[in-house]
């Protein structure tokens, strides 16, 4: 059996944050915003996960109202949420996301990503995670430096005798 999801998610550019993205602290002038440490990336994915399983997405399973995910290390929350898939027989198929952002440049950070994200998914090899990057030539909100955002698609697989 096959199940496929996608995650989209923004988190807002200030300073005085750390810049963490896919796991990787990225030294940057500002970082981004959020209840959780707001690694945009990993939130993208872990939404993927969550909708290829039917389970909803992360704001359900995390809320931000709730003082326990409070600066939440956004890896712990993938992990428990690859938990959930593992839990009902899955295993990592693919996964491929895309960062928007003006800047930082991602390019030197994306093999460390991958292998983060590799980790999280235990995936068998690394050529089932995909992480790429893109600006958006200046235009829009991330153009303009104020946020970053990232999609995912993730594909689940379960043997089926
Ligand atoms: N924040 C970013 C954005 C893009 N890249 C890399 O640069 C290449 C060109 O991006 P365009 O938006 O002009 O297509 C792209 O292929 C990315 O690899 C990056 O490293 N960091
Ligand atoms: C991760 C959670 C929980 O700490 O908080 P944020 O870091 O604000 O992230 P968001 O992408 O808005 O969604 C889910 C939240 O409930």
């Amino acid at each position: 059996m096959i199940r496929v999801g996608q995650g989209f998610d923004v988190h807002q550019l200030v300073e005085g944050r750390p810049c963490i993205i896919g796991g990787v602290t990225i030294p940057y002038e500002k970082g981004l915003l959020g209840h959780s440490d707001a690694d945009v990336l990993l939130h993208a994915i872990s939404d993927a996960v969550l909708g290829a399983l039917g389970l909803g997405d992360i704001g359900k399973h995390f809320p931000d109202t709730d003082e326990a995910f409070k600066d939440a290390d956004s890896l712990k929350l993938l992990q428990h949420v690859w938990g959930l898939a593992k839990e009902r027989g899955y295993k990592l198929g693919n996964v491929d996301s895309t960062i928007i952002a003006q800047r930082p440049k991602m390019a030197p950070y994306i093999p460390q990503m991958a292998q983060v994200i590799a980790d999280a998914l235990e995936a068998e090899d690394l050529s089932q995670v995909n992480v790429k990057a893109t600006t958006t030539e200046q235009l829009g909100f991330t153009g303009r430096g104020e946020g970053i955002a990232a999609q995912s698609v993730v594909c689940l697989v379960k043997s089926v005798l």
